[in-house]
C-alpha cells in the first residue's frame, strides 16, 4: 500500500502546469461512444479514473490509444452495451456511459451505482430522464436494464429536480442522437458541461445553453470524428491555491481559465491571499494573516463541493472561527477526524463544520478516506510540525495527476513510498 510521508514547513514557490479536468475527460470519453468514427481527445490526465474510463471503453469493444496527453478513441466496432459491478465500484462516472449507449444501440445495463464514501449519490435523476426519453427501464438484482421502448429515443421537455452534474451530462449525450428536441431545464451549469458540449458540437451535435440552467438539444442522426483539448481542473487549481495560501508561499499556476473558479478566488481573497492575473495563469500569494470565512457548498458557480475539505485544512489555522456547511453531498466530513488527530479543533453539527482556527497543526498517521478528504490531509501536512503519514491515497491518485511531484517542484517535502 502507498503512503505519502510529509514533512511540513517549507513554503511553496515556483510555477505548476495545472492538467486536464477530471470531470470533463470523464464524460468526454464516454462521449466518443455516440461516435462511429474516430475521437482525438488532447489534454488528458494520467489519472486513476482516466485509467478506469479506458478500461471501460475496450471492454465495450473500443480501441484506445494513448500516447502522452492524447487519447485516441476508435469507438466503430464497438458492440458491448454492459458495464460490470466491479467497474462501476471502482469509478462512479462509470455510469455516464449508459446515455451513449442507449443513444447508439438502444440498449444499456449497468450494475447500480450504490453510494459510495461521501454519499448516497442514486442515479434516480439520470433513470427519471431517459424514461421520458422513451427507455424502459428495469431494476432488478443490483442492476439497471434499459431498453429504447420504440427503436430510437424521442426527445422530450425534462426539468431536473436538482442541478444534478450526471444526470445533465448523461441526458445532453442521450438527446445528441435522439429523434427531435430535447429541453433539460435546471441543468448544472458547471464549466464541465461547457467543455462537454463543445466536445459534442465539434462532432456535429446540435446542443445550445450549457452554461445556463437551460440546455436544448436538436438530435442529429449521427456523430463524425473530433478533435478536442480538454479544459484545465479547476479543482486541481483550487487545490494548488490553498497549498500556495497554506505555505504562505508564492505559486504561479499556468494554464487555468481563472473564470470558471470564481467562488474559489472570492473565498480566497476573503482569506487574505493574494491573487494576481498573470498571463495564462494566476499567482497565488500566501498571508500571515489567514481570516476565518464561512462557506456553503451549492451547485456552480457557488462554491464547489470538491473544495470543502482543502478550505477546511486552510481555516483550521485561521485567527477565528469558521463554518462550512455542506449541502451538496449528506457525508463529506469524514476528513474532520482526520484533521482533528492532527490538532484541528473542529466540531461537526448536522451538515455543519464549526472550525476554531488553531496556531499549528502536528504531524500525524492520517487516512484518506476519499479523493478530496485526501487532498485535504496533504495540504494540512504542509504546513504541520513534523511528519505527516497518509495513507489509502490511492483515492488521491483518482483525481490527481502527480500531486506529489508538482508539489516537489514546488519545494514541498512530500515522498511517495510503500510500505506496511
Ligand atoms: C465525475 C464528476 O463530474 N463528478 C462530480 C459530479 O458528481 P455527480 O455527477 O455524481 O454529482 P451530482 O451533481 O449528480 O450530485 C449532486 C447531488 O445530487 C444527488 N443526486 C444526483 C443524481 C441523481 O440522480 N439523484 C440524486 O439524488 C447526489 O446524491 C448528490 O447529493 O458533480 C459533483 C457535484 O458537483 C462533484 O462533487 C463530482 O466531483
Ligand atoms: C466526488 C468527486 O468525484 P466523483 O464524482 O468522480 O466521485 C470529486 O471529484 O471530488
Amino acid at each position: 500500500m502507498e503512503k505519502f510521508i510529509i514533512v511540513g514547513g517549507n513554503p511553496l514557490s515556483g510555477s505548476v502546469e495545472i492538467s486536464g479536468a477530471k470531470n470533463a475527460v470523464l464524460p468526454i470519453l464516454s462521449a466518443a461512444i455516440l461516435s462511429t468514427d474516430i475521437s482525438v481527445i488532447k489534454n488528458v490526465p494520467r489519472l486513476k479514473d482516466v485509467y478506469v474510463m479506458k478500461e471501460l471503453l475496450e471492454l465495450l469493444g473500443c480501441k484506445v490509444e494513448w500516447l502522452g496527453s492524447t487519447m485516441k478513441v476508435d469507438s466503430s466496432k464497438m458492440n458491448y452495451v454492459e458495464v460490470p459491478d466491479d467497474l462501476i465500484r471502482r469509478m462512479r462516472a462509470s455510469s455516464l456511459v449508459m446515455g451513449p449507449l442507449l443513444a447508439r444501440f438502444g440498449r444499456a445495463k449497468i450494475s447500480y451505482p450504490g453510494g459510495c464514501a461521501i454519499g448516497c449519490r442514486p442515479i434516480d435523476l439520470h433513470l427519471k430522464g431517459f424514461k421520458k426519453m422513451g427507455v424502459e427501464i428495469n431494476e432488478k438484482f443490483g442492476f439497471v436494464e434499459a431498453k429504447v421502448h420504440s427503436g430510437y429515443l424521442k426527445g422530450s421537455d425534462i426539468c431536473l429536480d436538482f442541478p444534478s452534474v450526471g444526470a445533465t451530462e448523461n441526458l445532453m449525450m442521450a438527446a445528441s442522437l435522439a429523434v427531435g428536441e430535447t429541453i433539460i431545464s435546471n441543468a448544472a451549469k458547471e464549466p464541465e458541461i461547457v467543455d462537454l458540449q463543445n466536445f459534442l458540437n465539434s462532432m456535429g451535435a446540435k446542443i445550445q445553453g450549457a452554461g445556463t440552467d437551460i440546455i436544448r438539444i436538436t438530435g442529429v442522426s449521427s456523430l463524425h470524428s473530433v478533435e478536442h483539448s480538454i479544459i484545465a481542473d479547476r479543482i486541481e487549481a483550487g487545490t494548488f491555491m490553498i497549498a500556495a495560501a497554506l505555505t504562505k508561499g508564492n505559486v504561479k499556476l499556468e494554464n487555468v481559465q481563472s473564470e470558471y473558479f470564481e467562488a474559489i478566488n472570492a473565498k480566497l481573497r476573503d482569506i487574505g491571499v493574494i491573487i494576481l492575473e498573470e498571463n495564462n495563469g494566476i499567482r497565488v500569494i500566501g498571508t500571515d494573516n489567514v481570516r476565518p470565512v464561512d462557506i456553503k457548498t451549492i451547485p456552480y458557480p457557488g462554491f464547489p463541493t470538491d473544495m470543502q475539505p482543502q478550505f477546511m485544512s486552510l481555516l483550521s489555522i485561521a485567527t477565528g472561527t469558521s463554518i462550512i456547511s455542506e449541502s451538496i453531498f449528506e457525508n463529506r466530513f469524514m476528513h474532520v477526524p482526520e484533521l482533528i488527530r492532527m490538532g484541528a479543533d473542529i466540531k461537526v453539527e448536522g451538515r455543519a463544520a464549526i472550525i476554531k482556527g488553531v496556531k499549528h497543526l502536528n504531524g500525524a498517521n492520517v487516512s484518506a478516506t476519499d479523493l478530496r478528504a485526501g487532498a485535504a490531509l496533504i495540504l494540512a501536512g504542509l504546513v504541520a510540525k513534523n511528519e505527516t503519514i497518509v495513507d489509502s491515497i490511492y483515492h488521491i491518485d483518482r483525481g490527481y495527476e502527480n500531486i506529489d511531484l508538482k508539489l516537489r517542484k514546488l519545494g514541498a517535502n512530500i515522498e511517495r513510498v510503500s510500505r506496511n
